[in-house]
């Protein structure tokens, strides 16, 4: 009796999976003809192939984006890669990354890309947002001539943050090292963005925090999807974020109130400008004044709308960053003597320069530079850089070889996982090898004599928020991460006050990363043996 139910159960799985599959091939859009060029992923020529290839590309981008460039990127050539969203990524060979990033935006957007990719649509709570992208110009504009201001708070965070989290006891203790990087770099982004309070705030951070962590879980349920189910599946997985806004809201709304009448008094002269805080706020404000916008951008609700859009990036890259440095360094184990060379050098470049940080001063931390631009060069949290095609005519090829044409819609994209695994530029490509950088730019300095500016050029280039063809982790051209020299400065202080504070255990080895489908993240159980120094630099 129970096998016939058991029996009757599975026909039932069987017949709603036959349902949904064959709902998906009768109701998904029909693509758009691509180029005749060669696929990765697609085994036949049979109808079902692409749509097979598309439902298993979830799985598989990663495994196929490293074959095409074996294959095609090394010998100069494009290829098309399916995407679980429906449309295609037409890959491009690293040498054709100077067209694309050129492309002006009506033509390859890099807006549409990210926002279609991170599921905006769903997730991000106003389509304004996302068309108006005032966030994303405010941080171009103001992070660089700003951060040297934002230095002092954010090492207070860091300090208050650490001793919290790390504890004080001389005694070893057990962290996880996941969970305190994205705790640590929630409070140290929110220090730069909102200042204090806030960014101590429990409720308010715990919105945050889930607002951010929902705009994955989103991404990867719309990806998992057929199209004909995505709206549904997008807007109920992405409605808790509207709720998360509304109560992060209640605690920004009246600082957002606030400082639109210190911007008054500041007018009227009762307050001078230098008092007014220093953080996203502020920025916004300023910049939307000088550039005449209209009401709308003053709105309370705008800007605290553009305040969330904007945590996704500055937290959930930077948190997983921390931690892939952390777990790389003391997985190289004691041999390697890399925390013994990075303490000293957070020792000797904090006494050097008088106990205070400075953008000037943390330039000097090269080993430490290196090693997080050696982690960020082993696992790219993003491992295609990517843009949308526009036009309802395509985009053509760039000049050269191929003659293609990439349909609206389609996505050209460049790998950066394999381009920063290739053996031809980085010798033993997947070894962690955390002073290659500072090796390569001391090697420059060494040729200082004969050529003071180039060396000087040489050793900028190869520094963490540097980009070019051949480091991709913070994209490249006008539309490079504009948040890289928050995450230097703050990634970098962060490491020397855990060396100068904590003894920090190697590990007997590095451990593996979770890794499933295009999801490559340090394995969130992962801990580390901390304890606080005795004989610790004040
Ligand atoms: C380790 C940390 C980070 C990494 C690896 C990272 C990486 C990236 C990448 C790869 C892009 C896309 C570039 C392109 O498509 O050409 C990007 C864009 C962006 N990032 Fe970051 N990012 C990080 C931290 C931050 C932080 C802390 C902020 C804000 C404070 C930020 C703000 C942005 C913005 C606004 C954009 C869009 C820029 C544009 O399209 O013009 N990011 N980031």
């Amino acid at each position: 009796m129970e096998s016939l139910l058991a029996l009757e159960r599975n026909h039932a799985v069987l017949a709603s999976l036959a349902i949904v599959l064959a709902a998906y091939f009768l109701f998904s859009p029909k693509s758009r003809p691509l180029p005749d060029i060669p696929w990765v992923g697609k085994s036949s020529t049979l109808p079902c192939a692409d749509t097979w290839a598309t439902l298993a590309s979830f799985i598989n981008r990663r495994k196929w984006f490293a074959e095409g460039y074996e294959k095609h990127s090394r010998h100069g050539q494009s290829f098309i890669v399916p995407h679980p969203l429906g449309e295609k990524h037409i890959t491009l060979p690293p040498d054709k990354l100077g067209w694309l990033l050129e492309q002006p935006d009506h033509v390859a957007s890099a807006a549409d890309f990210h926002y279609e990719i991170l599921a905006g649509r769903y997730a991000w709570t106003d389509s304004r947002i996302n068309q108006i992208l005032f966030h994303e110009h405010v941080i171009h504009k103001s992070i660089t001539r700003k951060d040297a201001k934002l230095l002092g708070g954010m090492w207070d965070e860091i300090r208050t943050g650490v001793d919290e989290l790390w504890g004080k006891s001389t005694d070893w203790r057990d962290v996880r090292v996941l969970d305190s990087s994205s705790e640590l770099i929630l409070r140290v982004v929110n220090r730069a963005l909102v200042g204090l309070p806030l960014c101590r705030n429990r409720d308010y951070l715990s919105h945050v925090d889930s607002f951010t962590t929902n705009v994955l879980l989103c991404t990867f349920a719309t990806q998992l999807t057929p199209s004909f189910l995505r709206d549904i599946v997008g807007y109920v997985v992405g409605a808790p974020n509207h709720w998360h806004y509304r109560r992060a809201a209640r605690w920004t709304l009246p600082v957002i109130r606030e400082r639109l009448d210190m911007f008054r008094q500041v007018d009227e002269g009762s307050l001078a400008a230098d008092d007014l805080p220093e953080d996203y706020i502020t920025w916004h404000i300023a910049l939307a004044r000088s550039e005449g916008r209209p009401d709308q951008f003053f709105a309370p609700d705008f800007i605290a709308r553009c305040l969330m859009a904007l945590e996704f990036a500055a937290i959930k890259t930077p948190a997983a960053t921390l931690a892939r440095v952390l777990l790389d360094v003391c997985g190289s184990g004691p041999n390697s003597g890399y925390l013994e060379r990075l303490r000293d050098e957070a020792e000797t470049v904090y006494a050097t320069h008088h106990q205070t940080w400075s953008k000037q001063t943390l330039r000097h931390m090269t080993y430490t530079d290196s090693a997080i631009r050696e982690s960020m060069r082993l696992t790219s949290l993003l491992f295609a850089l990517g843009r949308k095609v526009v036009p309802p005519e395509g985009v053509r090829a760039p000049p050269g070889d191929e003659t293609w044409v990439a349909p609206q819609g389609s996505y050209l994209t460049i790998n950066a996982a394999d381009r920063h695994l290739d053996p031809d530029l980085y010798p033993d490509p997947t070894r962690y090898d955390a002073f290659r950088f500072a090796r390569e730019a001391q090697a420059g300095r060494e040729g200082k004599e004969k050529e003071a500016n180039q060396e000087y050029l040489r050793a900028r280039r190869l520094g963490m928020t540097s980009t070019s063809k051949d480091f991709l982790a913070f994209g490249h051209g006008r539309h490079a991460c504009p948040g890289r020299f928050l995450v230097e400065q703050m990634l970098k202080m962060l490491m020397a006050y855990m060396l100068m504070h904590y003894d920090i255990e190697y590990l007997p080895a590095r451990p593996a990363n979770f890794v499933l489908g295009p999801i490559n993240v340090p394995p969130p159980g992962a801990t580390i043996k901390v304890r606080r120094r005795k004989n610790e630099v004040k």
